[in-house]
Parts: structure tokens; C-alpha cells; sequence
């Protein structure tokens, strides 16, 4: 009597992660998920789990891979991963080729902005209601530590998030080891990307030199500490940022405009009564959501801390840039800012055009 080959333990546990991503989405059952598939390990067997979804009819499944044109075989690249999604019986395999627009920015940035807009054109056209991305826990472990290396926030150390819209990454949980075994088992051939082992790539190096030396010199289970401490930060840093929005929204006040009637939409005031109030880990957030909301950029801590200084000074103080040409000052009770004007006893925070 012949035995069905014993599915292997990471191929069960695999399944488990996709449907625990779906449920937690909430993904309606029969809707289409597309797995954004560059041929590489990780993503070969997302697409490979996510196969036996629409196997058991619980879902349609597609893939969905971006040619960047970047090197001189990434239309080869991008036709072995048409290849290998073949033996998967996905429908449909989307192959889509962008142009990357490197003017301004490094081509690996370009090239996510690019990859990004064409897997949000395929969810547009093919009607489909996630998207599954292969990031590993290797992925989030290096992510942390050049998050540390950089000295980043709770933001940052909370790396990849595992949803953000209709983007999931079912596999955060997952060892690259175990992504390789998954393709060994469903018989695929992944491609492996040189860039990987670049060692002129900071990424490259946390990959191939940092985290095996910390593993080495600290113990195993480095990865799996790093990708726990993002879990534990992702955590704080939601509850941060929520109790944030709630201070903004009582603090925050539209300043009138210089002329008759109507608003300054180029700016907007802070209670300084109420900033002061707050403890720093909100305080900041508040400010910075002022910043974003104006059109700046995120600022970083040590500009936070300036603009927070603004708050302990007598007089008229400021400005100070908070990045994206946006910059906070206080005004004092005077001439310019007679009492009965909500810019007195406020913190002011403009976009300068
Ligand atoms: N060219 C591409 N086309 C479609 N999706 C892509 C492409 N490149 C990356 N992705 C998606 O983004 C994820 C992360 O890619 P990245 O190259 O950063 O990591 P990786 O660990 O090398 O992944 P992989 O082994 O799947 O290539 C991939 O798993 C895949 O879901």
C-alpha cells in the first residue's frame, strides 16, 4: 500500500501563519490574495503555502512579479520566477516591468517606490483583497538592528509591520532556513540575489557578517530576540501613537490668518499649557504629528528636544527647523501678539514655502 509523502512540520506551520494573517485581516473567504513574488526563496514559498489555499477552495490565489530593469538579466530573473509560480497553478501570474525613476534617490528606494505602485496597479486590476509579501524573521531581525545601529525610536525597532492595509506578511514568524526547506519540499528553484552577499551593501552586512557574529559571540537565538523585541515595541509604539493622536486633537488649534477672517493653512498652534502638561514620550509624538500635518517630514529626537526647550524659555523664542521647512516658535504677550490672539500661550509651528 503506498503512503502520501508526510507533510513536513514548517510546510503545517506555514499554513497556519497564512490563515492566522487572513482571519486577523479579516480577508472575506473566496476573494483573491496575490503573492508579490520576486523568484527569491522567501517569497517561492509564500507563493507555494498560499497555493494550497486555493487548492482547498478557500481562496483564489495569484502572484504578482515586478521586473525593476535594474540589472541586464532582470527580465531572465523575472521569467524563472514565471516559471517556477507555473508548477504552483496560481492564477493569475501577473509579470509586470516598471521603470525605476533614480533621479533623486537611491536606486533601491526607487526601485520599492516603483515595485510598490505597480503591485497596488495589479490589486486594482485584478480586483484582489491582500497582498502577501515574503518577509521573514531574519528580514525583521536585520531591520532591528539597523534600526539600533542608526538609534532609532519605537517606531522604528518595531520593524516591518505584519499589516498595513490590504499588505500582509503572513511569514514574519518564519526562519529563512524554513522558507528554504518549504521550497525543497514543493520541488521549486528559487533564484538567489547576488546583491544578498554584496558586502558593499550596509544590508548585506548585517546579513552575512553582523548577525552571524552576534550569534556567535552572544549564543543562537540572536534573530528570534531581535524579532521579539520588535514585537514587544510594535505594541508600545501603537499605544504610543494612539494616545498621541488623542492629545493632538485637543491640543491642536488653527491659527487665525494675518489678514480678515478665515485660517493660516501654512500653520497651526499647540497649547504650550497643554504641552507642558504631557510627558515627553507624548509631548514629542504631538509635535510631530503637528510637523506631518503641516507638510514636514517626521523629525528626528534631537530636534524634538529644541522645539521642546521653546516651552521652558520667558520670552518670544525660536524658530526651530523641525525638518521639511517646518519650524515652531513661541510669542509672548506684546505688540505683535496682543492678549485675546490664540497665538498667545501657544506654541507655533509654520511651513515656511
Ligand atoms: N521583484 C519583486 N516582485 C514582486 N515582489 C517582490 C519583488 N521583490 C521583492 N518582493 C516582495 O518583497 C518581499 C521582500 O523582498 P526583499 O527582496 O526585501 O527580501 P528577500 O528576503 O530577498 O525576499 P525573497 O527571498 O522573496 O526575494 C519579497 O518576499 C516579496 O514578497
Amino acid at each position: 500500500m503506498s503512503r502520501r509523502p508526510r507533510l513536513s512540520p514548517t510546510v503545517g506551520t506555514a499554513r497556519n501563519l497564512i490563515r492566522a494573517a487572513l482571519d486577523e485581516a479579516q480577508v472575506p473567504e473566496g476573494s483573491l490574495l496575490l503573492v508579490a513574488c520576486s523568484g527569491g526563496t522567501d517569497s517561492l514559498a509564500l507563493a507555494a503555502t498560499a497555493a494550497y489555499f486555493a487548492r482547498s477552495g478557500r481562496y483564489r490565489v495569484g502572484a504578482v512579479v515586478v521586473d525593476h530593469g535594474l540589472q541586464p538579466d532582470s527580465a531572465a530573473v523575472a521569467e524563472n520566477a514565471r516559471q517556477q509560480l507555473a508548477k504552483l497553478d496560481l492564477d493569475p501570474v501577473d509579470v509586470r516591468r516598471v521603470e525605476v525613476a533614480t533621479a533623486g534617490t537611491g536606486p533601491e528606494a526607487a526601485a520599492r517606490t516603483a515595485r510598490y505602485g505597480a503591485l497596488d496597479a495589479a490589486v486594482e486590476q485584478h480586483a484582489a483583497a491582500a497582498v502577501l509579501l515574503g518577509h521573514t524573521l531574519d528580514d525583521q531581525a536585520e531591520q532591528v538592528l539597523l534600526g539600533l545601529s542608526r538609534g532609532s525610536g519605537t517606531r522604528s525597532l518595531s520593524g516591518m509591520p505584519a499589516r498595513r492595509g490590504a499588505y500582509l506578511r503572513p511569514f514574519l514568524a518564519l526562519r529563512r532556513t524554513e522558507t528554504e526547506e518549504i521550497c525543497r519540499f514543493s520541488g521549486l528553484d528559487p533564484w538567489h540575489d547576488p546583491t544578498n552577499a554584496d558586502p558593499a551593501l550596509t544590508r548585506s552586512r548585517v546579513r552575512t557578517q553582523v548577525l552571524p557574529y552576534l550569534e556567535d559571540a552572544l549564543g543562537p537565538g540572536i534573530a528570534e530576540s531581535l524579532y521579539r523585541t520588535s514585537r514587544i515595541l510594535a505594541q508600545d509604539a501603537a499605544y504610543l501613537e494612539e494616545l498621541a493622536a488623542a492629545e493632538y486633537s485637543r491640543l491642536r488649534a488653527p491659527a487665525p490668518a494675518t489678514g480678515e477672517g478665515g485660517h493660516d493653512a501654512g500653520a497651526l498652534l499647540l497649547s504650550e499649557d497643554g504641552l507642558r502638561a504631557l510627558p515627553p514620550a507624548l509631548r514629542q509624538r504631538v509635535l510631530a504629528l503637528a510637523v506631518v500635518e503641516l507638510g514636514g517630514v517626521q523629525p528626528g529626537f534631537e530636534r524634538l528636544l529644541a522645539a521642546e526647550n521653546l516651552l521652558r524659555r520667558a520670552g518670544s523664542a525660536g524658530p526651530v527647523q523641525l525638518g521639511g521647512n517646518v519650524s515652531a516658535y513661541r510669542q509672548v504677550r506684546g505688540a505683535r501678539v496682543p492678549q485675546g490672539d490664540p497665538s498667545y500661550g501657544s506654541l507655533v509651528l509654520r511651513k515656511n514655502l
